[in-house]
């Protein structure tokens, strides 16, 4: 008889940072048959993130399922967030018996922005129940999986400094970019990527980034070498429509930036500081200006 039998239950939890990133450089090289384009870029992770809690529970009285919440009541929680089909995929692609799976997004990383917002959170998703189920799955299968969700979704696996070729997949790991502050001023609208990628298409691309010397620049640990080089092709794109863009770059320039740039299909300007101090007022004027605007640091 089970009366009085106490019921198991396990609940198992675990937090995951999702870094947002930023694009060093971004050169689109060509077109594959299926539209997806190939690129050239060099990523780098950023201290600022969400944090995305991932709960799973046996035993429980619980409806089966995957469960969203989010600190953004206008991000949508069901299968038009990324993490949500990230935990989706992981359960069908593992064969792992879904019981009740509870995500919360406390989001920070603004949206549609350029900062792979959306596919941080999905990494983490992927890692977070890869740890929960010991699934025993190699960085290789995780970031196979990760492609399925989105391009950017591989590299916010691995994080760090990272040549990305393909169409954001092949990943080689770059040395440490030096430590640097990143303000980051994402502007009052948002950016489709598709919409950037298919505009580039009829755009004559006349100056493109110098990969080899940003690899050259990484590899002697050259800070201002880096910054010389900040180049994205995306900006033909974006700040061409926007006049903000070239705005933000500017004001980060005057005021101490020893380089900017506009992040993957923006519309987020950066400006990388050697100088805290700097960086700091930098911020804090732009925050007056822009909500959007934060303090942030390589990692
Ligand atoms: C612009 C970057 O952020 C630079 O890091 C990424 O390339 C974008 O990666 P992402 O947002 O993860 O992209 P996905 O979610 O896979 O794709 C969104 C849309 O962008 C276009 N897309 C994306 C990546 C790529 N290499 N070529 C493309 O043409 C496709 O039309 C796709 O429908
Ligand atoms: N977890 C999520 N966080 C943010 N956006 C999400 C999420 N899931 C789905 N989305 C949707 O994805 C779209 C793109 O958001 P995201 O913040 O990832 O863009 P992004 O930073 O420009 O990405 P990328 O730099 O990879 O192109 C938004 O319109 C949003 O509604």
């Amino acid at each position: 008889m089970l009366f009085g039998k106490k019921q198991e239950i396990t609940n198992t939890e675990t937090t995951v940072y999702a870094r947002a990133k930023i694009n060093l450089t971004l050169d689109v090289t060509g077109k594959r048959e299926d539209g997806y384009h190939t690129v050239k870029m060099v990523m780098q992770s950023v201290a600022l993130h969400d944090e995305v809690r991932v709960t799973v529970t046996h035993g429980e009285k619980k409806p089966r399922g995957i469960v969203v919440r989010c600190n953004l009541p206008y991000l949508p929680v069901d299968e038009r967030n990324l993490a949500y089909r990230a935990a989706e995929l992981f359960y069908e692609s593992t064969g792992i018996l879904l019981e009740t799976c509870e995500i919360h997004i406390e989001k920070r990383i603004p949206v549609a922005a350029g900062l792979a917002g959306g596919s941080a959170d999905a990494a983490a998703v992927l890692r977070a129940l890869a740890s929960l189920h010991a699934a025993g799955l190699t960085d290789e299968e995780l970031c196979a999986m990760g492609l399925k969700l989105g391009a950017d979704v591989p590299f916010c696996l691995r994080g760090g400094t990272m040549l990305a070729e393909g169409i954001g997949e092949e990943l080689s790991a770059l040395p440490d970019m030096p430590h640097c502050w990143v303000v980051l001023c994402k502007p009052p609208f948002a950016v489709s990527t598709k919409e950037v990628y298919q505009a580039i298409d009829a755009v004559d691309i006349r100056q493109r980034p110098d990969t080899a010397g940003m690899l050259k620049a990484l590899d002697r640990g050259d800070f201002a070498g880096v910054c010389r080089r900040l180049s994205n092709v995306m900006e033909l794109v974006t700040a061409a429509k926007r006049r903000q863009i070239g705005e933000i770059k500017e004001f980060l320039a005057e005021n101490g930036a020893n380089g900017t740039l506009m992040s993957g299909s923006g519309p987020t300007v950066y400006g990388l500081f050697s100088d805290e101090g700097r960086a700091k007022t930098a911020a804090k004027m732009l925050g007056r200006r822009f909500a959007d605007t934060f303090l942030t640091e390589t990692v």
